[in-house]
């Protein structure tokens, strides 16, 4: 869709912590691909390393030095404008943060970027811990955050609502805090359980603490399992994998139609394809081929940039839809770029038919908890209905799935949809016009 998507961040405290840092932010890099940074602490001092681009373009991992404590992020920018200076860890030398979310309220508090508000908060708190209970007091949306301080603590917290994901685990007879549960695993570590929301990890010595600082109604982002996170990821418990098959699944049991073939459009889309294939019974194949080059479009910070990405994303196979009726899965329509680059691609080598299918509700608003959506007006199905969106991607048919089938498919009744429903479940109320107006982006 080429929303942008969240951010990743990890925190270790363990032998060789910085190259651990850093391995994970390689496997996070689906989060975010416009910048990476590792603090690290060594000798009581904290140092930065960050740069633009994917991790191996901005971090030389030769670099890194032996050390215990250190904290990673890849960025995809929800606030500010992705530049180097606003690339994070943001680190004022006592106290570094990597954050995942989008402060709704920064705003109000008169700083550029919402993490640099963050930074404001715990860096005036007497210490770190009532920091963090400052900025819950202050903070409205989406903060999954991970801390280090000069003094040798780590810090691991969630925002109330638990609108990201963040977990714990062990590794290298350490702890590791990292936004999915895969990337620990993958490093040969043990998850060892979600952060709660509204819980505080204190890491110091080795010694680890927990405290729930703050209860409320939890309102987790319902795109993490349709499209962020990965998909060997299970989040609170819920497998991502799962309910992706499950939105395939409801997908053809109510919004099925008469064809030859199910394509998936990959990356996000495959299981969603292949849940839809298996309940309709109408075989799934691989006929959209994803080059190895490609980068997530919808990260992409500008409309040229969308556009070159897609240019080089996908390939196809013509004898898959030659002469076929053919259903085509995404996992959602955002400007409708890519669906309608694809239903062309697909007629121009020869379909009979192409109807398409969206494991997803219409996104008809935008996220000031963590996505930089675009503005209303660039979201297809902001104003647009079902036929003028299939119209104008070119389609035969197009459908989505009510919030309703969402929220059932993915099987947690907590979640975020503010997207597709314009309910936002955030702790004070503001005037939606002007929230966009402070969020917008040039695009
Ligand atoms: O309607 P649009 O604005 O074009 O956006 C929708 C597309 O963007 C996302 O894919 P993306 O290319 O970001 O990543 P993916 O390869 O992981 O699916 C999503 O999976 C859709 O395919
Ligand atoms: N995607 C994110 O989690 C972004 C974090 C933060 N709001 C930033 O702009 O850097
Ligand atoms: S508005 Fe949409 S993208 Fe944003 S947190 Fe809610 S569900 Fe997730
Ligand atoms: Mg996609």
């Amino acid at each position: 869709m080429k929303v942008k998507e969240h951010c990743g961040i990890v925190g270790v405290y363990a032998d060789n912590s910085p190259m651990i840092s850093y391995e994970s932010l390689k496997l996070l890099q689906h989060r975010g691909q416009e910048s990476a940074g590792i603090t690290y602490r060594k000798d009581g001092s904290l140092v930065t390393m960050k740069g633009l681009g994917l991790v191996e373009e901005a971090l030389d991992p030769r670099l890194l030095p032996n050390a215990k404590l250190s904290i990673g992020h890849v960025r995809y920018s929800t606030t500010g404008k992705g530049s180097l200076d606003e690339a994070q860890p943001l680190s004022n030398g006592k106290i570094a943060i990597a954050f995942n979310g989008t402060i709704t309220n920064y705003f109000k508090f008169g700083t550029s970027t919402d993490t640099e508000f963050i930074l404001k908060v715990l860096s005036e708190a007497p210490n770190i811990k009532e920091g963090i209970r400052r900025l819950v007091d202050l903070a409205d949306g989406a903060y999954s955050l991970v801390v280090l301080t000069n003094d040798g603590e780590l810090i691991g917290f969630r925002d109330p609502k638990g609108f990201r994901p963040l977990v714990l685990g062990k590794i290298n007879n350490g702890y590791i805090i990292a936004s999915e549960d895969s990337v620990i695993r993958q490093l040969g570590g043990k998850p060892l359980r979600d952060v709660k929301p509204g819980e505080m990890i204190y890491i110091k010595d080795g010694e680890i603490e927990s405290e729930v600082i703050s209860r409320d109604r939890v309102s987790f982002c319902s795109f993490e399992y349709i499209y962020f996170a990965r998909p060997d990821s299970i989040i609170d418990g819920v497998s991502v994998y799962n309910s992706r098959i499950k939105l395939g699944e409801i997908l053809a049991e109510n919004h099925g139609v008469d064809a030859d073939v199910v394509i998936p459009v990959p990356e996000s889309s495959i299981p969603i394809a292949i849940g839809f294939s298996r309940k309709s019974k109408i075989p799934m194949e691989y006929g959209l081929i994803r080059t190895l080059v490609a980068k997530r479009s919808f990260i992409m910070p500008t409309q040229d940039k969308r556009n070159a990405v897609l240019e080089e994303k996908f390939g196809i196979v013509k004898s898959v839809v030659e002469n076929k009726k053919v259903i085509v899965i995404d996992d959602s329509i955002v400007r409708g770029n890519t669906m309608r680059k694809i239903v062309r691609m697909i007629r121009d080598n020869g379909a009979k038919e192409v109807h398409v299918r969206i494991g997803s509700p219409k996104v008809k608003y935008p996220c000031y908890m963590g996505i930089d959506f675009p503005l209303s007006k660039e979201l297809i199905a902001s104003e647009k209905d079902e036929k003028e969106i299939a119209k104008y991607i070119g389609a035969d048919s197009v459908e989505f799935l009510t919030v309703e089938e969402m929220i059932k498919a993915i099987g947690r009744p907590d979640l975020c949809h503010a997207c597709f429903s314009g309910v936002y479940p955030l702790k004070f109320s503001y005037n939606l016009q002007v929230l966009e107006s402070i969020f917008k982006k040039v695009s």
